[in-house]
C-alpha cells in the first residue's frame, strides 16, 4: 500500500517492498542484459508506448506506440488514480555516480501523478521548492515505488545529484551503486496545466508569454491609431 510521506513537499506516498527481492534480481538480469541501451556515458533511458514531441507538446505521430514488453506489465503502479495503463513508460539506468538534473516533469503533457519505481543501489532524490529555496531529501530504497502528486509533482523540482556516495541523516557515508529506475506518466488531456506556478509550468509560462504579446500589439495598434 502507498503510504504517504509526513514531510515537505506534500503530494509524496511511497509503496516500499513494491516487489520481491528475486523478482528484482530476476528483472535487474534482464534489464541489464537483454536490453538494448544506447552506448553511452552516465545515465541511459528507454521508453515505451507513446513518445512525447516538445514540438506540439502532444503524442509525436511520427513515432509509434512502442507496446509495454510482459516483464513490465506486471509491474504498473496498483492503486493509482489514473485507471488506463500509463501512456509512457521510461526505464532508466544509473551507473555509480550518475544523476538527473533538477526538473519538474513538464506540466503539459504529463498529468499530476507520477510514479517511480527504484531497482537496485538505494540513492537519494531531492525535492527543491524554487520560490523558498527549502530543500529536501528523499531515500529511494530498492523495490519501492514512489508517486509523485501535490506539490511534490507541481511546484518542487526532483533530481539526483551527480556524486558518487549519499550522505545519510545520521551521518552515514553511503556509496552509489548501479540504480536502475522505472517511471510512468500519463499524458494531460488538453495538454494545459492549470497550476499558474510560473517558475516551474510550460502552460502558466506559455500564457503569460501570449499575454505580453497581446498588451504589446494592443499598445501598438493604438499607437498606430493615435498618429504617435
Ligand atoms: O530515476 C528516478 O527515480 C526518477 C527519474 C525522473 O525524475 C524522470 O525520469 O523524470
Ligand atoms: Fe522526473
Amino acid at each position: 500500500m502507498q503510504e504517504e510521506l509526513e514531510m515537505e513537499p506534500s503530494g509524496l506516498s511511497m509503496q516500499t517492498e513494491f516487489l520481491t527481492a528475486q523478482h528484482e534480481d530476476e528483472l535487474i538480469d534482464m534489464l541489464s542484459n537483454r536490453l538494448d541501451w544506447p552506448a553511452l556515458p552516465g545515465r541511459r533511458s528507454l521508453h515505451y508506448g507513446y513518445t512525447f514531441s516538445y514540438k506540439t507538446f502532444g503524442i509525436d505521430d511520427d513515432v509509434p506506440f512502442r507496446p509495454f514488453p510482459d516483464w513490465l506489465t506486471g509491474l504498473l503502479p496498483r492503486g493509482r488514480r489514473e485507471r488506463r495503463d500509463p501512456d509512457q513508460v521510461c526505464v532508466q539506468h544509473y551507473p555509480p555516480g550518475a544523476g538527473i538534473p533538477p526538473h519538474a516533469d513538464t506540466h503539459g503533457a504529463y498529468g499530476d501523478e507520477l510514479y517511480a519505481l527504484s531497482l537496485g543501489a538505494p540513492v537519494v532524490m531531492q525535492f527543491r521548492d524554487g520560490r523558498s529555496g527549502a530543500r529536501a531529501d528523499v531515500d529511494l530504497p530498492a523495490r519501492s515505488m514512489l508517486r509523485l502528486g501535490g506539490s511534490a509533482r507541481l511546484h518542487w523540482t526532483h533530481g539526483i545529484r551527480a556524486r558518487k556516495t549519499d550522505t545519510l541523516p545520521d551521518g552515514t557515508v553511503r556509496p552509489r551503486g548501479h540504480r536502475w529506475s522505472i517511471t510512468y506518466r500519463w499524458l494531460r488531456e488538453g495538454a494545459a496545466c492549470a497550476c499558474g506556478d510560473e517558475k516551474l509550468c510550460d502552460t502558466a509560462r506559455r500564457r503569460r508569454g501570449v499575454e505580453r504579446e497581446y498588451r504589446w500589439e494592443k499598445e501598438e495598434a493604438a499607437q498606430a491609431r493615435d498618429g504617435s
